[in-house]
């Protein structure tokens, strides 16, 4: 028998008031967060990877790209009352991307060389603000040159967490390393002489380098993958 379109209607808005309250209950407990971190940088791109894959996880049976779509609005809502001047300097390569992370939280500015981004991180940081950046997630010379010279810049993620075709991957620039979140690639610097500046990758989170490089190679960063 096929159910009656009037009393289907009726339990869905009974579960969005559910979804509703928990929205509201889950608000409340990131305002208490802020006071938690006494200070310390509300965006934590490792925390909300572990929970996201812990969450897809529990639902194998749901897309993760849907499930990722829906929470990235939970997480940025949550995450602008946390802070609420965060802002992003984006390459306009990846201006959907940042749309897309950020939703109808996003702040921004635009620049489409790491030249410019770099420079407009660095007035930030002058400035005494907390400077982000989204920038295309390809290991360019630019890109590894940047980070290598500049001891307040890192990669700290790299999204979206799970691929999507419509949203180009974007690597998150931050003032300091995340916290793990579990699964972490560490990106490495290198300086060769013959082609200049390289970004190599190498599985897991090793905030204080590997042993097997050279004397010169920096930590350029961490994301979650
Ligand atoms: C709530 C926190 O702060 C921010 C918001 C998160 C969330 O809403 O789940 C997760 C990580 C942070 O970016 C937290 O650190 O736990």
């Amino acid at each position: 028998m096929t159910d009656n379109l009037d009393d289907l209607r009726h339990e869905i808005d009974t579960v969005d008031n559910r979804i509703l309250e928990l929205i509201a209950a889950r608000m409340d407990l990131s305002d208490r967060v802020t006071a938690a971190k006494a200070g310390k940088a509300a965006f934590r791109p490792g925390r909300e990877a572990a929970l996201m894959r812990r969450l897809a996880s529990q639902q194998p049976d749901m897309s993760g790209v849907i499930l990722l779509g829906i929470w990235r609005q939970i997480l940025t809502a949550s995450l602008s009352r946390q802070d609420t001047d965060l802002h992003f300097i984006v390459h306009t390569d990846v201006a959907p991307t940042a749309a897309w992370h950020m939703g109808s939280a996003l702040q921004a500015s635009y620049a489409d060389s790491i030249a410019d981004i770099a420079a407009q991180f660095a007035v930030k940081k002058a400035r005494g603000d907390i400077p982000y950046a989204l920038v295309p997630a390809d290991n360019t010379p630019a890109l590894a040159a940047w980070l290598y010279k500049d001891d307040a810049a890192y990669v700290i993620a790299r999204t979206p967490l799970f691929d999507m075709g419509a949203v180009p991957p974007a690597y998150i620039i931050g003032p300091a390393l995340p916290d793990a979140s579990g699964d972490d690639i560490t990106l490495i610097g290198v300086l060769n002489p013959d082609t200049g500046h390289m970004i190599k990758s190498e599985a897991g989170y090793h905030p204080d380098g590997v042993a097997d490089h050279a004397d010169d190679a920096r930590i350029l960063g961490i994301y979650a993958r």
